[in-house]
């Protein structure tokens, strides 16, 4: 099952086949598995090591090492990604061979020392830098929060081999190795971007701006399949789910509302009045019982976010949160916002969901507004200039 595959000349794939993970990091199903691919380069000179594996994995990987060459032998491992379903049989391979040097990028280099306890030597990488390990290359490009801020890829241009670390990615466990021996595993593909990539598309953005170019010959990620069919397409893929909202010349806001009884919707109603009286164009959707990808959708196209939540037993109530909590899956477009809502006599949510939106680095465009139960007519109208004040936000008035 956990075979060595040569995948080029002199290049081995290492890693460990997990067909039975049903969820990955306890956060995302995987009903397909997944492997971690870790990989051996042998130079005239040196031999290299890219990543490792996760730490159960850890025994067989290192025999899969060793029977390729001896590790004392191994001159360097790269550190793509500090993760540790990738660093995880690291601080295990440092113990049977301390003589390893480590390249990676400067944020790696302060991970590891937090992650393993294991005397190591580190260096820290910079874009473009290349070791030479006689007769093959390792370039190393700098690609920040693909998906963590420690990764990067490295390139072996004699081969036209990327090694993009998670990007490119998916959780899938195929019974060979390549794209093109492989099932169809585009869904999985689709959904590891989604659930791990999609918060960072403007540097993924960034990222694909250095590799686009580069002729590839073969794309190999962390995990799921490698990727030979072809190269460029999977690239155009990424440039797709990876693209900025398109522009229309407008100014986009996002109305959330939760309103069992009416007060709070129409408090909202009257900041999409100011808002719009201003030009801005205005998308609403009420939480309660709303697709989350409908939420998250809005989220990337919005340059400001209102939310209109009442007061439910002292806090605001779980589609608010549930709302809120999709904020960090995504790239919203701009993080300006606004607070407001109707309460009974406690009145609570308006300051907490301030707070949070606060806390996700939102900078609010008004103080926050909250009515017991029935708005009146100035309490509307204080609604309609909290509008106004949105859009004068947006527009770069004050
Ligand atoms: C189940 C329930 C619990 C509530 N708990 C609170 C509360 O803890 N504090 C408060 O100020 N108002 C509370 N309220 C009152 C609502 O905030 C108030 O009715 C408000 O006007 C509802 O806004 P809406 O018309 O937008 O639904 C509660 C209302 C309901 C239905």
């Amino acid at each position: 099952m956990n075979e060595i595959i040569q995948i080029a000349p002199e290049v081995y794939w290492l890693g460990a086949k997990h067909p039975q993970l049903q969820v990955f990091d306890e956060l995302f199903p995987t009903s397909n598995g997944s492997t971690y691919n870790a990989y051996l380069i042998k130079g005239k000179d040196k031999t290299a090591l890219i990543d490792t594996v996760k730490g159960p994995f850890t025994e067989v990987y290192l025999d899969r090492v060793a029977a390729l060459v001896p590790l004392d032998k191994i001159d360097l491992l790269v550190v793509n990604h500090t993760e540790p379903d990738h660093s995880g049989a690291l601080g295990e391979l440092l113990k049977r061979n301390p003589n390893i040097e480590i390249y990676c990028s400067k944020a790696a280099e302060n991970f590891l020392k937090q992650i393993h306890d294991v005397p190591m030597k580190t260096h820290a990488v910079n874009e473009g830098q290349e070791i030479d390990l006689g007769g093959k290359t390792l370039r190393f490009l700098l690609a920040p929060y693909l998906h963590w801020p420690d990764t990067i890829f490295t390139l072996l241009p004699e081969e036209k081999i990327l090694f993009s670390c998670d990007a490119f990615g998916a959780h899938f466990c195929p019974e060979k190795l390549f794209d093109d021996e492989s099932p169809d595993f585009s869904a999985d593909f689709i959904s590891y971007f989604d659930v791990i990539m999609r918060p960072f598309k403007d540097k993924i953005r960034e990222a694909l701006a250095k590799v686009e170019n580069l002729e590839l010959r073969m794309i190999c990620p962390s995990h799921g399949p490698l990727l030979r069919r072809d190269p460029k397409a999977v690239i155009a893929a990424y440039k797709t789910l990876a693209a900025a909202p398109p522009e229309d010349g407008k100014k986009h806001a996002l109305i959330l509302t939760h309103s069992p009884h009416g007060n709070t919707r129409n408090m909202g109603a009257a900041v999409r009045r100011g808002l719009e009286s201003r030009g801005v164009a205005v998308a609403e959707i009420a939480m309660y019982g709303a697709d989350a990808g409908k939420i998250r959708d809005a989220l990337e196209c919005a340059d400001a976010l209102v939310v209109a939540t009442p007061t439910i037993n002292r806090d605001a109530p779980p589609p608010v949160w549930h709302a809120l909590a999709l904020i960090s899956t995504v790239t919203p477009k701009g993080r300006i916002g606004a607070v407001l809502g109707s309460y009974g006599w406690s009145g609570e949510a308006v300051k907490l969901v301030e707070e949070r939106l606060v806390g996700l680095k939102y900078t609010l465009a008004a103080p926050g507004l909250h009515y017991r139960f029935t708005p009146g007519a100035e309490d509307i109208a204080a609604c309609v200039k909290m509008g106004e004040q949105v859009a004068a936000a947006l527009l770069g008035e004050k």
